[in-house]
């Protein structure tokens, strides 16, 4: 079996940014896959380095250390000519800021040719074309001839998105595409967002502090202090009367040399610091606080609770 290597690697990723002799460690060892065609959410609270990693997939900054593939592309070493490239042909983005992401002279459907003419693709014709077959997929074909001042957020959030996948890039980058839109709004944005993923392939990376965010996708990896903490995972299900049931699970993420964070409320509810004591069990580990009950205890009991640790039948999707 041939192992294909995911969109999007990201081993041990460190970035240090020194201002004034300061240290800053944004990101310290993430870690993060994200297969070919999946639709993940990044969440985290305010600086905890989802913006340095989005800056860093973008192309617009290198890591200090560790390793960051993007389609196959090592971000690390690029020259400046690969790196313009790279964000030419194979990422997408969606910014926040609704004015950053559109031409404020152009239309919508120049907006969205304009990244086919950049890469020179096709004639006038076969790009505005496009262009107009993108904006009817988004939902904004009526917004074809107006220019960005002349469209609602939502509206411009959506070319945007028709702009970021134009080109046909292999990954679509978001940070806080909803970040400025109503609740309404951004659902639609998203549902818009889940679309593209699904009609066109294209890998998708939303990094947001939205939770509504995380309803619309399967997958959500939420970072803490510069690390990947927990993932939590989503599928439909068939509930005992034949409904349509969404499941979630949350589990902690492990990395190459088994460190992992466990989730801030297991913690907090256990009162788990400075040291823990673990038992392995023949499929499982147990952890107990420092000075609770020994694990040498009674025969394990059955796991409680949803941050139990999950069999390997449930580790899937
Ligand atoms: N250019 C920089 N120079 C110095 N420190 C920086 C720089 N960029 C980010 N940081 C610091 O790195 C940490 C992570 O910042 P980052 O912007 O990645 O967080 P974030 O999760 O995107 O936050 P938010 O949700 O508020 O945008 C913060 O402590 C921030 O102050």
């Amino acid at each position: 079996m041939t192992v294909t290597e995911p969109d999007i690697l990201c081993e041990d990723v460190v970035r240090i940014f020194t201002t004034e002799g300061v240290e800053v460690q944004a990101l310290q060892g993430l870690n993060l896959r994200v297969e070919k065609g999946d639709l993940v959410a990044l969440v985290g609270a305010s600086g905890s380095g989802k913006s340095t990693l989005l800056t860093i997939l973008s192309g617009l900054d290198r890591p200090t250390a560790g390793t960051a593939r993007v389609a196959g592309a090592d971000l690390t070493a690029l020259s400046s000519r690969a790196r313009r490239a790279y964000r030419r042909d194979v990422v997408g983005f969606v910014w926040q800021q609704t004015a950053r992401n559109l031409l404020p002279y152009l239309t919508a459907a120049e907006n969205v040719a304009l990244p086919l003419l950049v890469a020179r693709r096709g004639r006038p014709a076969a790009r505005l074309s496009r262009a107009e077959e993108l904006l009817d997929v988004m939902g904004v074909a009526h917004c074809r001839d107006r220019r960005p001042a002349q469209m609602s957020g939502g509206e411009q959030q959506r070319v945007a998105i028709a702009t970021a996948v134009a080109a046909e890039p292999r990954v679509l980058l978001a940070d806080e595409p909803t970040g400025e839109l109503d609740e309404a709004t951004s659902s639609d944005v998203l549902d818009a967002m889940r679309d593209v993923n699904e009609s066109l392939g294209v890998t998708t990376l939303i990094v947001t502090h939205d939770p509504l965010v995380s309803e619309h996708v399967r997958r959500t990896v939420a970072i803490r202090d510069g690390r990947t903490a927990t993932e939590t995972l989503r599928r439909t299900g068939v509930d005992e009367h034949g409904r349509e049931v969404l499941h979630a699970e949350e589990f902690a993420v492990i990395d190459r040399v088994g460190r992992l964070q466990l989730p801030r409320d297991v913690v907090e509810r256990l009162d788990l610091r400075d040291r823990v004591r673990l038992g392995l069990e023949p499929d499982h580990v147990r952890v107990w606080p420092h000075g609770g009950t020994r694990p040498d205890g009674p025969p394990d009991a059955p796991p409680r609770g949803r941050h139990a640790t999950p069999s390997p039948e449930e580790d899937r999707p």
